[in-house]
């Protein structure tokens, strides 16, 4: 097995607080995503997606487990890897400008100039940010390309980004998938992108984590967790029963019933069967906490999980 992006054995963290408030941001976190993929993190607020980049990033020790970075310590490949907080601190007083210049001093090695420019530049008439304006004047959308500019021009093997979609508008979103799909085909890079904003995912992100309560709950290339998943409808007598079948969900539609199920063989000849779309595939779990985790062969860290009552999935 090649090397893994990320691997989590066992991760978890616990806040310090007052006894009473103490929780676990996540806890029993197994999980890997393989080097080249661009990863969606879904989860709902809380869920602990910002937590789990920001050990990624080498920012946070665990409680308990442990997580691997590109086959090492997080803290030991820190120059291989970009993060951008949901934050995204900068320096206020710089100009854009100098925040670049910084970025290539930084980075004299590997300085992609060309790949910071494209983002500073932006792709609609007026869109490109003046290098001379200094950072605390600009908006929080404009901020964030100058922090992806710095992130992009690393030109680093992982690139870890928390919710960057949220304050950008919809050319700047374009532009940044593109931009992250371009990374990955011709460089290798691994993405992982935390995002609410599932829609957009779906296009761009070939593989997934779905976080929940500071646990995994689904994991793997997004083609084969739709592909073990089918959305079933028809009369509710007919969708009484849907053993063996997982039921996902089961909902009442009008006099009909439709139910989002894990196929164990074959589905009854009178249901009406079609494909969940990604959307339809996270709601439906947000919406069901207590479904069997499913982890596609891939995702499954190769130090075993210890976890119980997960799913397999097919390679
Ligand atoms: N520094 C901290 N101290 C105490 N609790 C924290 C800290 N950081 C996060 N938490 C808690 O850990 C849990 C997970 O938080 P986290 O920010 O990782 O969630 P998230 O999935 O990124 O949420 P969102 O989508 O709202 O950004 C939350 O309950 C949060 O209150």
């Amino acid at each position: 097995m090649t090397v893994a992006a990320i691997e989590a054995t066992g991760l978890g963290k616990r806040f310090a607080g007052s006894r009473r408030r103490e929780r676990w941001a996540l806890r029993g976190c197994s999980f890997r995503i393989p080097a080249g993929r661009v990863c969606a993190l879904v989860g709902p607020n809380g869920a602990g997606k910002s937590t789990l980049l920001a050990h990624a990033a080498g920012l946070l020790a665990p409680t308990e487990g442990s997580v691997r970075v590109l086959g090492a310590a997080p803290a030991d490949v820190r120059a291989r890897l970009a993060y951008v907080a949901q934050d995204k601190p900068l320096y206020p007083q710089l100009t854009v400008g100098e925040t670049l210049r910084m970025g290539r001093e930084l980075n004299p090695e590997h300085w992609d100039a060309a790949a910071a420019e494209r983002i500073i530049e932006g792709s609609g008439p007026g869109s490109a940010l003046d290098q001379g304006l200094r950072v605390r004047s600009l908006s929080g959308g404009q901020r964030t390309r100058v922090a992806l500019a710095l992130a992009l021009g690393k030109r680093p093997e992982l690139l870890l980004l928390d919710e960057p979609m949220a304050d950008l508008d919809p050319l700047a979103r374009h532009q940044l998938m593109g931009a992250l799909m371009a990374g990955a085909a011709e460089h290798g890079t691994t993405v992982v992108i935390s995002s609410h904003i599932l829609a957009e995912l779906a296009d761009a992100c070939d593989y997934l984590l779905l976080v929940d309560g500071g646990r995994v709950r689904l994991g793997g290339e997004v083609e084969d967790i739709l592909n073990a998943h089918l959305l079933v409808s028809g009369a509710a007598r007919d969708l009484d029963d849907l053993a063996p079948h997982t039921v996902v969900e089961s909902r009442t539609a009008g006099r009909g019933r439709t139910a989002l199920i894990r196929p164990e063989g074959p589905p009854d000849s009178a249901w009406q069967t079609a494909e969940p779309s990604l959307e339809e595939l996270l709601l439906a779990h947000l919406r069901s906490p207590d479904v069997p985790v499913l982890l596609t062969p891939s995702a499954e860290p190769s130090q075993g999980n210890g976890e119980r009552g997960r799913t397999a999935v097919a390679a």
